[in-house]
């Protein structure tokens, strides 16, 4: 976690505490006002080296923080490790509407938004909840948003399981995929998500698929799958995609054992399950008068 704390930034050394090299300390005090995203490129390239072995780095972006300069280094310190997983602006219920009243420039940090968190509910009725939820929408149409108590956000939504490690791997830090085992043996207390998957033996349309991506459905977090691109070069790997508020990553991976398919899942809160299941099926093709559709996809290759 790296933490953005009113002009001082700082990591703290607990809990990064399996990194190699342990601290990294970012100079040029807040990262919103850094003009130079070095700093914080240098830290999340530290930090992503895979012997170092995080699962993801969450960065906590003070309230002053402006998340627009915020995206904009996060998305400059992409790389081949590092992927950028969404932003994520927590709300508070009872407060929000009052907020926004003193401090309008709420409204710009909430529009660029993948995910709005409406934390406190058990602190407002419906028609409160409503409004707050209104007002997030009236000037973010797009992001998911989803109610919550005490900020208990299902980590399935923000994250897959990481790949097998071995049973007993001896004492180390809490892993997700160690969460999110550990999560599915408690009752529910988080709120629900929606999900909406295609699995098909065929290939997509890049062009289609490339655009559905870019401007994903209303209410869609995260766009995750392989696809098969059946055009002469393209259809000997899979496609392996993963896109948040249309941030598009795009690899290419054997297919393995895996005879070459198509399989998505659109992960999101809020999502109009329907429209996006349509809009999901309309991605498979291909176009057969398409030829140079493909690089719609490829421009997002890393
Ligand atoms: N009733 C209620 N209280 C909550 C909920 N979530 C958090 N709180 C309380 O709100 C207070 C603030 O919570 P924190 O987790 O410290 O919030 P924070 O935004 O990290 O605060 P900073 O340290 O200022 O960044 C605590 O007393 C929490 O117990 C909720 O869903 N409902």
């Amino acid at each position: 976690m790296l933490v953005n704390d009113f002009g001082s930034v700082d990591i703290d050394s607990l809990l990064v505490s399996g990194a190699a090299g342990g601290t990294v300390s970012l100079p040029g005090g807040c990262m919103c006002c850094t003009t130079d995203a070095a700093g914080l490129g240098d830290a999340i390239a530290a930090l992503s080296a895979p012997d170092v072995g995080l699962d993801a780095i969450l960065i906590e972006a003070s309230g002053i923080a402006e998340p627009p300069a915020l995206i904009r280094l996060v998305l400059a310190a992409r790389s081949a490790t590092v992927s950028y997983g969404g932003l994520v602006y927590v709300v508070d219920s009872a407060e929000y509407l009052t907020t926004l009243a003193t401090h309008p420039s709420v409204r710009g940090h909430v529009a660029v938004a993948d995910l709005v968190v409406l934390n406190k509910a058990d602190t407002v009725d419906d028609a409160e909840s409503a409004a707050v939820r209104e007002a997030v929408r009236a000037v973010n149409s797009t992001a998911s948003v989803l109610a919550v108590t005490d900020a208990a956000v299902d980590p399935s939504l923000l994250f897959d399981d990481a790949p097998d490690r071995p049973a007993d791997d001896g004492p180390r830090q809490l892993a997700l995929d160690d969460l999110l085992r550990d999560d599915h043996h408690h009752d529910h207390l988080h709120a629900e998500f929606e999900s909406v998957s295609l699995d098909h033996a065929g290939p997509v349309d890049p062009r289609r698929l490339a655009a559905f991506l870019e401007r994903p459905p209303v209410g869609a977090y995260r766009i995750k799958g392989t696809v098969l691109v059946d055009r002469p070069g393209h259809a000997d790997e899979a496609y392996v995609i993963q896109a948040v508020g249309g941030v598009v990553r795009v690899t290419r991976a054997p297919w393995g054992a895996q005879s070459p398919s198509t399989s998505l899942v659109v992960i999101g809160s809020g999502l109009d399950v329907v429209g996006a299941d349509a809009a999901l099926r309309a991605v498979l093709g291909p176009d057969a008068d398409d030829e140079h559709g493909v690089l719609h996809l490829t421009r997002h290759l890393t």
